[in-house]
């Protein structure tokens, strides 16, 4: 794994700063290596990545592709970001600034993950293309799989299964993806899942899109 930029501790085990070029600290390599984990498990590890609107389906997806990855003996793990804003995230709102920092991180733990030999699944909205793109940067480029949710508005309105379009459309919840804060579609991603005909492929069916992939590519095996 290669080694990151880092934030520095002091003895006692304190923050000391942060920095992108650190100083008193070293990258410790472990003796077993990422190809000797994926060997173990038949498998190789990435990321998929699932973008797009509040309602579009991305949990969805995520649990459907999880399911299906599991009944085929491969490991994957589902970081999504409702979920991680309980713990890891709890911290962060919806400015920009923290939508920003919540991908960041959960682009860091995908990374770790990825690092492990698993298929992590992230489902996110994440609406700003260059948050996006850090993550992928974080890992080689073929082990990023960005899948876009490519609904409308109006579809994924709506669903509005939590009721948050409704809210926001009358002002009650102010920055909303969609409504009041832009969504910036990808421009080349891996996967696009999308109405035909003005129907919305089957939860197993958008899960079977993306399996093909990683099938065709190579991830289901070491
Ligand atoms: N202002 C605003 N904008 C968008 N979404 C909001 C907002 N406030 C709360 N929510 C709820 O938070 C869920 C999105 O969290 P994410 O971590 O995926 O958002 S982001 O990637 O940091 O933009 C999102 O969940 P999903 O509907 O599953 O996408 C919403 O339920
Ligand atoms: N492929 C689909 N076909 C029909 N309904 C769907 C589909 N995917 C998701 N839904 C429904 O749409 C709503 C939003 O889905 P969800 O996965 O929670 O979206 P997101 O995680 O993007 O907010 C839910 O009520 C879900 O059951």
């Amino acid at each position: 794994m290669e080694p990151p930029h880092s934030v520095s501790f002091n003895p006692k085990g304190s923050m000391m700063s942060v920095m992108s070029n650190p100083t008193n600290i070293f990258w410790h390599e472990s003796t077993v290596g990422k190809t000797e984990r994926q060997n173990l498990i038949n498998q190789q590890g990435c990321v998929v990545w699932i973008t797009g609107l509040s309602g579009s389906g991305k949990s969805t997806l995520a649990c459907s592709l999880n399911r299906e990855l599991h009944s085929r003996g491969k490991l994957s793990y589902v970081l999504d970001g409702d979920n991680v804003r309980h713990g890891l995230n709890k911290n962060l709102g919806f400015s920009p600034e923290d939508r920003t920092e919540n991908i960041r991180r959960v682009g860091e733990v995908a990374k770790l993950f990825a690092d492990a030999g698993l298929i992590c699944i992230a489902s996110l909205i994440s609406p700003y293309r260059k948050d996006r793109d850090a993550c992928r940067a974080m890992l080689t480029d073929a082990n990023f799989i960005e899948v876009f949710m490519n609904m409308s508005l109006e579809v994924c309105e709506r669903r509005d299964p939590k009721g948050l379009y409704k809210l926001a459309r009358a002002g009650k919840i102010k920055g909303f993806t969609g409504i009041d804060d832009p969504y910036e579609p990808p421009l080349n991603c891996e996967i696009m899942i999308e109405e035909k005909d003005g129907v919305c492929p089957t939860p197993c069916d958008m899960a079977g899109q993306v399996v093909s992939y990683l099938d065709e590519n190579g991830f289901l095996h070491a």
